[in-house]
């Protein structure tokens, strides 16, 4: 128990796990430099992670500094559809968002602990406006690779051609990037892509790029070290990755998981080493059942023992329910494994696991390279097919399964089980497991104290601290941010620590 005076940051999430996780990695990093955090995004999601997770009304402690919790109601009732609907959820979470967040933040400062600054996640741009009207700073963090910010950045800008209705199969050559081929774009950019809602939130965030005084990225210098060279003497990024590694608060068990994770660990620990293939799609991407079928087989005929994850899909996704063919969970016995949701990271440092197949999501993607864990690429849409490009051709971690979903192709169950075996054993998996362990060391460093990451967090926090004060001067001044209105705006508020 005590009181502590901080600066105080409040991050703003997209409710999707994938953006929930390094924002909120980002939050305990900034709280671990003695920052106060205070963590938020939809009810609906608080809900989840409430009963998933370890996460409470009190502080936690951090570090050097405290996380805590505030969600706001996103104005739908619970049981309500359209919120699977990204094309109606996403304007409702701005309508809502602009009106609940300056009264999170009023309501903030009048609990004697004033807000400095702002950072959010793509896909809900509107932030930096709330952050603008107030008159108070804002940061972003960009949650995939630095090459898809830079694709993003040059199809926004119209700087060189991307695929068209008029010229589809057009490669893509960016400066400081390997040629992308058409179907290793981005695929939010096709002019066919399925999700444009997705498209128009990103541009969104580009049309929005000026107001952010830094956009924090989760990548290190040492990844893509052409590209952040280049794009930062356009753009004020600053990477901080991979943020799921936090030197100075290892032990943190403040996590956003929206489901509980199954217990695997000890059936790992049953496993001989390198014996094991892990299998995830992450959080959104959902396969045909077909598809899932030529997996299944596919593992069964390699012979390798396996970890599989089978999520369940979202009632109102309108996504089938996928079954395991006839017989499978029998055939596979203690060979195989099928979890509900794991403990990702746990899994990815475990000795027993040999490789991971993986849709790549950028925090899959940080996740295995930092874990030293060579990849099957089976990317679906969106970065992960950029993601999958880098793991095969430039990080040299990974064997490619597929293309992604705008091929259209059944990846056979031949095809699956030559991937894991090139994965798992022979020269090419040596040579993966070498690069992945070289990479791992990377990271590392970047994340240790006085590590590229580290340097840039540092510099961060003390730019934060540094704005605060302007902050303080202004509002004491004027009330255009709201916050002056309220009497006394501090820097430090006084705080009621729970520990
Ligand atoms: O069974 C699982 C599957 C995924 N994850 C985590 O969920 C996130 C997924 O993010 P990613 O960008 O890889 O994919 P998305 O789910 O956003 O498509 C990562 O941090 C994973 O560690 C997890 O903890 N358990
Ligand atoms: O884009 C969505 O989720 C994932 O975000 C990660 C970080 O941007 C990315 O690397 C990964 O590839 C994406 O799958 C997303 C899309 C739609 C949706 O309803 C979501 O909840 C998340």
């Amino acid at each position: 128990m005590g009181s502590e005076a901080l600066v105080h940051v409040l991050l703003v999430s997209f409710p999707g796990q994938g953006h929930v996780n390094p924002l909120l990695r980002l939050g305990k990093r900034l709280a671990s430099k003695g920052l106060l955090v205070t963590f938020t995004t939809p009810e609906s999601i608080g809900k989840a992670m409430r009963k998933a997770s370890n996460i409470g009304e009190e502080l936690s402690p951090v570090g050097d500094g405290f996380i805590r919790f505030e969600f706001f109601e996103d104005g739908w009732d619970e049981d309500e559809t359209r919120r699977q609907d990204l094309d109606q959820y996403l304007p409702q979470l701005e309508k809502v968002g602009k009106v609940l967040i300056p009264e999170m933040i009023r309501r903030n400062a009048e609990q004697g602990r004033p807000i400095s600054c702002l950072i959010n996640n793509p896909f809900i741009p509107w932030v930096s406006d709330v952050a603008d009207s107030l008159g108070l700073p804002s940061a972003m963090l960009w949650v995939q690779s630095c090459a898809c910010f830079t694709s993003y950045y040059y199809y926004y800008h119209g700087l060189v051609p991307f695929p068209s209705e008029t010229a589809m199969e057009i490669d893509v050559q960016l400066p400081c990037m390997p040629l992308l081929k058409h179907d290793e774009v981005p695929s939010f950019l096709y002019p066919t892509t399925p999700y444009p809602f997705l498209r128009r939130a990103i541009m969104g965030q580009y049309k929005n790029l000026d107001k952010p005084f830094c956009i924090l990225m989760d990548t290190f210098q040492e990844l893509e070290h052409e590209i952040i060279e280049y794009m930062s003497k356009i753009s004020p990024i600053k990477t901080v990755g991979p943020l799921f590694k936090n030197p100075k608060a290892p032990n943190a068990t403040v996590k956003g998981d929206f489901m509980k994770a199954d217990d695997c660990v000890g059936w790992l620990d049953s496993k001989p080493a390198s014996s094991i293939v892990y299998v995830s799609f992450g959080s959104v991407v959902y396969l045909k059942q077909d598809q899932w079928d030529e997996i299944a087989y596919g593992l069964l005929n390699s012979g390798v023992n396996f970890l599989w994850v089978m999520k369940p899909p979202h009632k109102d996704s309108g996504y089938e329910v996928l079954k395991m063919p006839e017989g499978f969970l029998e055939k596979a016995g203690d060979r195989g494994k099928v979890v509900q949701w794991s403990p990702q990271e746990q899994v990815l440092a475990h000795p027993s696991v040999a490789c991971f197949v993986t849709h790549c999501g950028w925090n899959s993607t940080m996740e295995a390279l930092t874990s030293g864990m060579p990849v099957v690429a089976f990317p679906q849409w969106g970065d992960q097919v950029t993601d999958a490009k880098y793991l095969v051709d430039v990080f040299k971690v990974g064997v490619r399964m597929c293309r992604g979903e705008a091929e259209n192709k059944l990846i056979t169950r031949d095809v699956v089980e030559q991937c894991l075996r090139e994965a798992t054993s022979g020269p090419k998996a040596e040579e993966m497991k070498q690069n992945a362990m070289k990479w791992s060391a990377a990271a590392e460093a970047a994340v240790a104290e006085g590590g590229s990451s580290d340097r840039n967090i540092q510099a961060f926090v003390d730019e934060v601290k540094r704005r605060s004060l302007e902050v303080l001067a202004v509002s004491g001044k004027s009330t255009a941010n709201g916050v002056a209105e309220l009497g006394e705006p501090k820097v430090n508020g006084e705080l009621k620590v729970v520990s």
